[in-house]
């Protein structure tokens, strides 16, 4: 379902008690200044899951993602944590296919695409990010890259698995960098990957998808950038440390 999201990727942030003083704040000022026209995920470490769900229990616009998952059901497979693991410590959703995940942990579209299957599979929702570096930004090839990140990683998925996905684009040069997309690059690009959905999967299901924008994303830009007509919210990386600034960013809608 088309909704605005604002969620937070912490990354390797915060230990335990850092995480739940993050986690009180940001529950306090959204139940105090927020209406809900906005779902809100907090995307925290794997350690902190169990006890920041526990903090969200009763809380009904504040969900929990991890931020990656496992290819596999369960096995030996040492380190790893699995999609059930995640699902029954009340996460909501996952977080695919980030850029730092790409490059550093080489994750391919392959990869990806079972990582998918198997976050849908024990009901978790997949936040798939894509988007380009910026010497594919600077060949002006980035619309044909990002498309390909997606038939790549999730075609494969019938109409049905599709409708759960949220879509998170984030230009590798505009994360962590300071130097944001503009509004209209944005919208761009959102408009672009909408219609490349609607040629494989219909009108109705393109529609219905939550399209998001990371990269650079602070109180300061984020009402323009949200504003963009396919621009359905925002994966927010370094702001969504701050409480102030994540609620604001939240406030933009
Ligand atoms: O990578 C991001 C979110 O997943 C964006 O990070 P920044 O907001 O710190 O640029």
């Amino acid at each position: 379902m088309r909704r605005n999201i604002v969620a937070g990727n912490w990354k390797m942030n915060n230990d335990l008690q850092e995480g739940l003083k993050l986690t009180s704040e940001i529950l306090n000022m959204v139940q105090d200044e927020v209406n809900d026209n906005v779902h809100v995920i907090l995307g925290v470490p794997f350690v902190h899951l169990s006890s920041v769900s526990k903090l969200l229990e009763g809380i009904d616009n504040i969900f929990l993602s991890a931020q990656n998952c496992n290819e596999h059901e369960s096995g030996a497979y040492t380190g790893e944590i699995s999609a059930a693991m995640l699902k029954s410590v009340n996460a909501d959703y996952v977080i695919l296919g980030h850029s730092e995940r790409r490059e550093y942990f080489h994750e391919t579209s392959q990869l990806l695409a079972k990582k998918v299957d198997i976050a849908l599979a024990n009901g978790l929702t997949p936040i798939f990010c894509c988007g380009e570096s910026l010497e594919i930004r600077e060949a002006d090839t980035q619309f044909e890259f990002v498309c390909q990140q997606l038939t790549e990683s999730l075609f494969h998925l019938s109409p049905e698995e599709f409708g759960k996905i949220v879509i998170a684009y984030e230009p590798i040069w505009a994360i962590g960098t300071g130097k944001t997309a503009t509004a209209d690059q944005a919208q761009e690009m959102h408009e672009i990957l909408r219609k490349h959905i609607a040629g494989k999967f219909g009108e109705e299901i393109a529609d219905n998808l939550s399209i998001l924008y990371g990269g650079s994303c602070k109180p300061g830009n984020a009402k323009e950038i949200f504003s963009g007509k396919d621009v359905d919210g925002g994966l927010i990386g370094g702001a969504s440390l701050k409480s102030r600034d994540f609620v604001d960013i939240i406030k933009s809608f």
